[in-house]
């Protein structure tokens, strides 16, 4: 038996001040009432969510998830219940939940743990989903410092490349766009054609981040959009585009500066666009978070589709798991529900590499298809 075990919470729990205490006690009569106003009412008032009673060890998520409120869950969850807290007899909320066969709250609860987590892991930098690398290939100012490489390889594939050193200190490229994904671009504009413009706007909007190879570009332009921009920082990357007759083309605007620049700098009546697209490079899940979040600002309405290239953590089937469940739970926040398609890719990466590092290891791409909830 370690000290911890010996320890008695009783008296910090009668330190607490009088007036807690009694808030607690009437979230938790609320709760065990069956009573949604007076749960919301208490913790409106400030109740605390997370307070557990000393002879039971239950808190106001245990009492919620007892009910089977899906309702009663979510306030208190959002309220400040703690997820992850358990009773004396060592079960959680969610344990309650599965034993009540209650796969609503169990979700609802497991959703707010797999939030917590993932943050928690972002903020403490642990995280597989972010990027831990001072070298172009993970810091973007570094990557908008480097030249690029336009070539194509042996295999005759398209590349965009940018050389880094290995932990080794020798150098080796890493492809910023490779022609690999092209099948997962044209199935993605193939989804986003679906959108549609709110009535009364002639033709399709688009906004692509990230130029790279031009790839989706490309595709977008057999939409005949009637506008289309792109966001593009990098000199090498305008050169290129300059260079390949992007600049001049009819309908093309060609915004050049970072993404986090070029749309911050519109207001809340900004512009707003039917296709959304994203796809950078050097940035990780804390970018793509900040990039979801302008999404409701942007988005021209329910019909207007959103997806952006579902990389990240693609290295292993777990963090390609968690990334892409991570982000549906941060997209449905915003009231963007998001749909998926397996785009099978075995083939096209197994030999794709050569002499550049491999940066996607699974079989399979998921693509998301975002559209902003009606109402
Ligand atoms: C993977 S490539 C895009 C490939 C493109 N989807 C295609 O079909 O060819 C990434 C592009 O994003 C650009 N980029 C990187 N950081 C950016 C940022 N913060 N804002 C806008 N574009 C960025 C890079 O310069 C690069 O051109």
């Amino acid at each position: 038996m370690s000290d911890a075990d010996n320890l008695d919470f009783s008296s910090a729990t009668d330190a607490l001040p009088p007036e807690l205490l009694e808030s607690a006690a009437v979230l938790h009569s609320a709760l065990l009432a069956h009573d949604l106003p007076a749960v919301k009412a208490a913790l409106a008032d400030g109740a605390p969510a997370w307070y557990q009673s000393p002879d039971s060890g239950w808190g106001a998520l245990h009492y919620a998830a007892e009910w089977g409120s899906e309702e009663a869950v979510r306030a208190v969850l959002e309220g400040g219940g703690v997820w992850n807290a358990v009773d004396n007899l060592g079960n959680t909320a969610g344990d309650i939940a599965i034993s009540r066969n209650e796969e609503g709250t169990y979700t609802l609860i497991r959703d707010a743990g797999l939030r917590s987590e993932l943050l928690l892991n972002l903020l403490a930098s642990h995280s597989a989903l972010k990027v831990l690398d001072p070298t172009p290939a993970g810091d973007l100012e570094s990557f908008l410092a480097s030249r690029l490489v336009y070539r194509q390889d042996g295999a005759g594939q398209e590349v965009c490349a940018v050389v880094v050193q290995d932990a080794d200190g020798r150098d080796v490229q890493v492809g910023v766009m490779m022609g690999w994904e092209r099948r997962i671009m044209e199935e993605t504009v193939h989804l986003l054609s679906e959108a549609e413009p709110p009535e009364g706007v002639d033709g399709l909007r688009v906004l692509n981040v990230g130029f790279g190879l031009g790839i989706i570009d490309s595709l977008f332009q057999a939409l005949s959009p009637t506008r289309h921009t792109i966001i593009e920082p990098h000199p090498d990357v305008l050169a290129h585009m300059q260079a390949t007759g992007w600049m001049g083309k009819k309908g093309v605007e060609v915004r050049r500066g970072k993404w986090q620049d070029v749309l911050s700098a519109q207001g809340e009546q900004g512009e707003r666009w039917d296709v959304v697209f994203f796809d950078t490079f050097s940035e990780d899940y804390a970018d793509l978070m900040e990039f979801f979040a302008l999404l409701p600002h942007i988005l021209s309405g329910p019909h207007a589709r959103f997806s952006f290239f579902n990389g990240l953590g693609a290295t292993n089937a777990l963090f390609y798991d968690v990334s892409t469940r991570l982000a549906e739970l941060h997209l449905a926040q915003l009231r963007i529900e998001t749909e998926w398609e397996d785009v099978w890719v075995e083939q096209d990466v197994r030999d794709a590499w050569e002499d550049t590092r491999s940066y996607f290891r699974v079989g399979w791409y998921r693509l998301p298809v975002g559209r902003l909830r009606a109402g």
